[in-house]
């Protein structure tokens, strides 16, 4: 009774904020430790499977007694972004509960929280006495926030996970204002791309045609015409956030430096720009490669292009790596219901905005449904002050009871033979 007691529970989940796995060096080690420690606990069958060195997957597993159904994949990341210690009203690896009972960490609500709610859940089910029909895999990967190339890819293409026989994979989604939890079908493909312009160089004072800031600058004036456009289907309500391209400056470099900063009086030879764009599943990408080839790094400009990151969210067949969410995917039903039966509400189906580990697994055909049982709270992820209320973590753990308990015991074989039995 005291393992479950409601501040076991919390101090559980601020012992594992509590461990710096932020980037740059996230100390992973103890991270898996840790979390082996709980599947001990938990009689957990465990695996830790290191597909990069360094970079460790820990695997539980709660074996069904119908093992041969497909398994439910409970997913999360155990890596987080790195915080500015001194722009926090508490320090970020704390985990300090304050006299409201927000708890402040880096990781609060991305998304360490659905992690140890997954095992808070498995703990609260297995004390009841259930049994899972289906076998429930619990994934702790890491290196997300960097891409998910030597966790989540590496990890979706390996024998390990293909020998899982997952039917559905549950990963991070967002958290809401209001008291509809959020649920996501899709995400929008990162394109991280880096313009670069050349041009003539030449005295301050001089104005002349074709030097690289205008060239560059050029293409700037073009980037934030069509970023207006697209901000302004959202502003209108004609566009939800996940539906329309996203683009934003995230650098500039050009300039020739001095001791005292930059030389003032000269036009450089070469600058360049680097923009964060996010690319719908159902976008025109041919057209948008052409805007850049054409518009915004034309050559007869004088200017080049690359991609430090591009996907294209498409599965194997070429079709936009979407999960369904209509009667032929029973996995979105019995999410649904089992949030309602926990008391929650989820609001309609949405495009992540921006990108998940889920998209790994649905490119090779997976179900995945992005889900943070966060209602009633700001979106802080990447934020300073993330927090996440004791109360809306605990609900959250009641959400996932439910959850796990429909997904487990879903037998489709079950229903085949009932309708049999009804004709
Ligand atoms: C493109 S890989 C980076 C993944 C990262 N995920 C969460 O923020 C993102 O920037 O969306
Ligand atoms: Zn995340
Ligand atoms: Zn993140």
């Amino acid at each position: 009774a005291s393992e479950s007691s409601e501040s076991n529970i919390i101090s559980r989940f601020q012992q594992f904020l509590q461990i710096k796995t932020n980037h740059p060096t996230p100390n992973y080690t103890q991270s898996s430790d840790f979390l082996t420690s709980q599947a001990k606990s938990l009689s957990l069958h465990s695996q830790t499977i290191e597909l990069v060195p360094g970079k460790p997957l820990v695997l539980l597993k709660w074996t069904g007694t119908s093992p041969e159904l497909p398994a439910i994949m409970l997913y999360s990341h155990t890596d987080v972004v790195p915080a500015e210690q001194d722009k926090w009203d508490h320090p970020p690896f704390e985990a300090h509960v304050d006299s409201e009972g927000r708890i402040y960490a880096r990781g609060s609500q991305d998304m360490k929280c659905v992690g140890m709610q997954y095992l808070e859940a498995v703990r609260k089910l297995k004390q009841w006495g259930f049994q899972p029909k289906r076998t429930i895999y619990l994934a702790f990967a890491p290196d997300e926030e960097i891409g998910g190339h030597d966790g989540a890819e590496k990890f979706s293409l390996s024998r390990v996970f293909q020998d899982l026989n997952v039917g559905i994979v549950l990963d991070e989604g967002l958290p809401s204002l209001d008291d509809h939890y959020r649920a996501f079908y899709a995400e929008r493909s990162p394109w991280w791309l880096v313009i670069k312009a050349v041009g003539i160089p030449g005295h301050g004072a001089k104005l002349y045609d074709n030097s690289a800031m205008e060239n560059l600058l050029k293409s700037i004036e073009s980037i934030r015409r069509y970023r207006a456009s697209q901000s302004d289907l959202i502003k209108a309500g004609l566009k939800a956030v996940g539906e329309v391209v996203s683009i934003n400056t995230v650098f500039l470099k050009s300039g020739t430096p001095s001791p005292t900063g930059f030389v003032m009086n000269l036009q450089p030879s070469e600058a360049e720009a680097g923009f964060d764009i996010r690319v719908p599943p159902t976008a025109d990408t041919e057209s948008l490669e052409r805007r850049i080839a054409e518009e915004w790094a034309p050559t007869w400009r004088n200017m080049s292009f690359i991609f430090k990151q591009k996907m294209y969210g498409r599965d194997a067949s070429g079709k936009p790596a979407v999960t369904k969410t209509d009667s032929s995917n029973p996995w979105w039903a019995l999410l649904e219901n089992a949030v309602q039966e926990a008391g929650g509400k989820l609001g309609k189906p949405e495009i992540f905005p921006a990108s998940t580990d889920a998209r790994y697994f649905r490119s090779l055909g997976f179900p995945a449904i992005g889900f943070s049982p966060i209602a009633n709270t700001p979106d802080l992820l990447h934020d300073h002050n993330e927090y996440l209320h004791k109360d809306e973590y605990l609900k959250g753990i009641k959400i996932y009871e439910s959850i796990i308990k429909a997904y487990a015991s879903y037998d489709e074989h079950g229903k085949d033979e009932r309708s049999k039995d009804e004709l």
